[in-house]
């Protein structure tokens, strides 16, 4: 508006002065008409529901929150670094949909076939995350829990991501605070820590940092819900071993490799101990197979980075002895049971 009227208009000197002044007062209207217009498409944007997802990590998290949220209406894109992890991806979320349906359709397979084809519908896969968050509206990260390969993907995905887009990580241990610190948008980034496996966990903890908005952790949330799950919210700290997790879940398992590494007790009796006296569905050791020993690992070799006089957080040498192995649990066939 204001260089239509600068191009179309010639004056004498007192008009001139006139139109100066009308000038200086459109462009202050146009400025705050444009400030007034981005405030409200942002946060109008910004409050429109989460519904296409891009989520990149396509391993035993990426795939369950992709089945969960493809489940539930939701536009997903899978990426991950190659087409072959990804096929196997796609083959996991196919195999536990078909555990869904044998309870939800029992005695109906055709219905059964349509919703698994349903669902498939709504996942598309990408071994390019630049090229598909064009138009995402979430941005979610299960990718190997390693704070530099996690900083260097949302710091790039950050260029390229529209100003709407909320980014979030699936981060088991790592503080929320530092994986943003790679980008821009620390309004627009929080934490979405799903629990495994992710169609049958219900919790899910909504994570905010110090910058995240009211906006954005309400967007959270609701999306979430809108997955059929538990949201808790959980406010981090900006440094430290974050207390965004719930710790029983990591301090246990951790503890019970120290009291059988110390001789205390086989993994079996302690596995059985926790489930029968403490009620667990999984013992530890079962638990640590599950969730992966290299995970567990990245989490340990985490905490003693920050925290490396804390009798608790200490390597263990056993762990790190299986992970040197390559035998990361049930993933992989082997941790401290054999499944093959
Ligand atoms: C650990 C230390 C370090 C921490 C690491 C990071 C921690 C992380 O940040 C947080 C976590 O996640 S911590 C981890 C938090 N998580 C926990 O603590 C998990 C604790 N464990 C449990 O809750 C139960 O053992 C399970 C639900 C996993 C399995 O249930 P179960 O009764 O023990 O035995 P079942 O016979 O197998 O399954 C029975 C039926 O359930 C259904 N179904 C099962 N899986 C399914 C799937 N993937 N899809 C679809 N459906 C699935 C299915 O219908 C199946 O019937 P089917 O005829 O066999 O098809
Ligand atoms: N395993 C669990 O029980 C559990 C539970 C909650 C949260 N988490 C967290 O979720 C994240 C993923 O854990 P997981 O168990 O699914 O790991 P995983 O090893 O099963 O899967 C990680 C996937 O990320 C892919 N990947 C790695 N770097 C990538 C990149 N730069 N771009 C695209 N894809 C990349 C890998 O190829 C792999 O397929 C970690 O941060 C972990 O702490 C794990």
């Amino acid at each position: 508006m204001v260089s239509e009227c600068q191009s179309a208009c010639t004056f004498s000197h007192s008009q001139l002065l006139h139109s100066g002044a009308v000038l200086s007062a459109l462009q202050t209207m146009a400025f705050f008409t444009h400030q007034v217009i981005r405030g409200l498409s942002s946060s109008a944007v910004r409050n429109a529901a989460i519904k296409h997802v891009t989520i990149i990590g396509g391993g035993q998290m990426g795939a369950g929150i992709a089945q969960v949220a493809a489940t539930t209406g939701h536009s997903v894109v899978l990426v991950d670094t190659n087409e072959e992890i990804l096929k196997k991806s796609a083959k996991g979320i196919e195999g536990s949909l078909k555990r869904v349906v044998k309870k939800k359709f029992a005695d109906k397979p055709d219905a059964g076939a349509e919703f698994i084809a349903k669902v498939m519908a709504n996942v598309s896969i990408s071994t390019d995350a630049a090229s598909v968050v064009g138009s995402t509206d979430l941005v979610l990260e299960a990718i190997v829990e390693n704070l530099k390969i996690k900083q260097g993907l949302f710091g790039a995905l950050d260029k390229v991501a529209p100003a709407h887009t909320i980014f979030a990580s699936n981060t088991s241990s790592l503080p929320i605070t530092d994986i943003a610190s790679s980008t821009s948008r620390l309004d627009r980034f929080g934490g979405l820590h799903f629990f495994n496996p992710v169609p049958m966990m219900k919790l899910v903890e909504v994570i905010g940092t110090s910058a995240t908005s009211q906006d954005t952790f309400d967007s959270l949330l609701a999306f979430s819900k809108a997955l059929g799950k538990t949201p808790v919210s959980c406010k981090v700290r900006s440094s430290g071993i974050p207390y965004d997790t719930i710790h029983y879940v990591h301090h246990m398992p951790f503890r019970s490799i120290r009291l059988h590494e110390r001789g205390h007790g086989s993994k079996e009796d302690i596995d059985i101990a926790m489930k029968l006296g403490a009620g667990y569905p999984m013992g530890p050791f079962e638990l640590l197979d599950y969730v992966g020993l290299d995970t567990a690992k990245f989490i340990m070799d985490g905490w003693v980075e920050k925290d490396p006089g804390n009798p608790l957080m200490q390597p263990s040498e056993m762990l790190n002895k299986l992970v040197a192995e390559g035998k990361f649990g049930k993933k992989t066939g082997e941790g401290f049971y054999k499944y093959k």
